[in-house]
């Protein structure tokens, strides 16, 4: 009867905390019984109790309690370390370790409590431009396994541009050609807070055996641990300890290494020691290749729904870098017409789009324009701004005006205020004469192009 129970509670938590998370933490539980009103547990290591014990072990009673077993506690202890499989061919060098044994027996691949992976996020689904060429092909390399030539693989980079995306990336691939491998993905504030529990419960043994016996590590955002003295500590001890034993490290943050203040100097050093690559900020073309490959997949869930042409490129052009944002506008887009059943024509993507397109205008400002424009140009700003009408100012002014109207949310009023007190039928005059000469002269063309490429970089 007792199985009978934790099979009922084991199908409810599978349900409720999604196949990842149940079969990191749950599958690897071995139930004993119920002695004296306690449930008892063994896991697999000290670490793996601790977490379940500390998440979940509230909801396991509640469950059991559901099924009409009520029990004062739930218990986890720790079963004796067992040999760890030969994860990468070394075998019989393998450290001692404690592993979830159960799980790598149940899918036939010795998987890691690390943070779930998305599926989405693989290398198919990564769209490659100039701006995050030379990562992808380092996370690639990475992937790929062979002999570690970079340690660590430092990814950066600003707020959504895809060090994440890459890094689960990394780790799908790296399971696709070897299932046995050891692959363990965390954020910097995970690997924290287990090493946290772990000095909490006294059993920090465990926790150093399952971070030094994986054989790709990676640690998403370590700019967190900054400041945190003995995590950072720990986890310089973690990282030599991997590279002696020549597993790869990949590690991601939002700057550069050098960068990271509060950050102690030996393990900035270390984390430049292998390959520092950044994520540069999308440019137009990378952002328009990743709206229509995300258009591509959203059409199978909404085939009802089409898409006028322009409108991608008006959104590449007016949402800049965050490829988040870009993302989640294309998804309420789609969304929005499936429900309405119309077609999403250029009015229909401002007007769904309004909240966001005003957010991303922000980046831009006037100021900004008159001084690219003068430096494109090499004129004075002061001339930009001046009443002087010499074609060699009035232009740039103009053009001036026009990326003031297309990039900025700024009324005509305002524009003309701000370029030197002009009139708004000034600017208008301003935005229709750049629109004909854009058509007619490719020099122009290619200047307002330009601009606006270094406007929204
Ligand atoms: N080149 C790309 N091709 C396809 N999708 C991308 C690309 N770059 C980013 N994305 C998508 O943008 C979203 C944000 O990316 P991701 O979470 O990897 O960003 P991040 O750099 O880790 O950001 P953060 O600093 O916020 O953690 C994800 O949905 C990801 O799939």
């Amino acid at each position: 009867m007792k199985t009978d129970v934790w099979g009922s509670v084991q199908d409810r938590l599978r349900d409720d905390l999604g196949a990842d998370a149940y079969k990191n933490w749950i599958e690897p539980l071995v139930f004993e019984g119920f002695e004296a009103n306690v449930a008892r547990f063994k896991a697999p290591t000290g670490f793996l109790g601790n977490w379940v014990s500390r998440n979940y072990s509230d909801k396991i009673q509640m469950l059991f309690s559901e099924h009409g077993a009520d029990v004062a506690r739930v218990e986890f202890a720790t079963s004796v370390a067992k040999k760890a499989v030969a994860a990468n061919g070394s075998a019989g060098k393998a450290p001692k370790v404690a592993e979830p044994v159960a799980q790598s027996r149940a899918t036939g691949s010795p998987e890691l409590p690390g943070a779930p992976l998305d599926a989405r996020f693989t290398f198919d689904a990564f769209v490659v431009g100039k701006p995050n060429e030379l990562a992808h092909a380092a996370a690639r390399r990475v992937a790929e396994g062979g002999p570690v030539t970079f340690n660590p693989l430092f990814l950066y980079g600003g707020v959504g541009l895809g060090k994440t995306h890459l890094m689960h990336a990394i780790a799908w691939e790296a399971r696709r050609r070897n299932p046995d491998a050891r692959v363990l993905y965390l954020s910097a504030e995970q690997f924290m807070y287990r090493f946290v529990q772990a000095l909490r419960f006294k059993d920090t043994m465990s926790f150093k055996e399952l971070f030094r016996s994986v054989d790709i590590l990676m640690v998403d955002d370590v700019q967190f641990i900054a400041g945190k003295d003995s995590t950072q500590d720990e986890f310089f001890h973690t990282f030599n300890a991997l590279v002696d034993q020549n597993k790869q490290i990949v590690i991601s943050a939002d700057r550069a290494p050098g960068e990271i203040d509060g950050l102690e100097e030996r393990i900035k050093s270390r984390l430049q020691w292998g390959l520092v690559v950044d994520l540069h900020p999308t440019d137009y073309e990378l952002r328009l290749g990743i709206l229509q490959t995300k258009a591509e997949s959203q059409a199978q869930h909404y085939p009802e729904v089409s898409i006028a042409s322009g409108v991608l490129e008006f959104l590449a052009h007016r949402i800049s870098t965050n490829v988040r944002v870009l993302e989640g506008a294309l998804t309420r887009l789609y969304a929005f017409a499936s429900l309405v059943g119309r077609e999403v024509t250029l009015d229909v993507a401002q007007e769904c789009l309004a909240d966001i397109l005003r957010a991303t205008d922000r980046k831009v400002t006037i100021d900004e324009i008159i001084r690219k424009v003068a430096d494109h140009y090499n004129i004075r700003m002061t001339d930009i701004l001046s009443p002087k009408r010499a074609r060699a100012v009035a232009r740039p002014r103009q053009v001036g005006m026009f990326l003031a109207k297309t990039l900025t949310s700024k009324s005509l009023p305002e524009i003309g205020r701000r370029f030197g007190g002009r009139d708004h039928t000034t600017v208008i005059h301003a935005v229709k004469k750049i629109e004909e000469l854009r058509s007619v002269d490719s020099q122009i063309a290619e200047d307002v192009e330009m601009l606006r490429r270094m406007l929204e970089a």
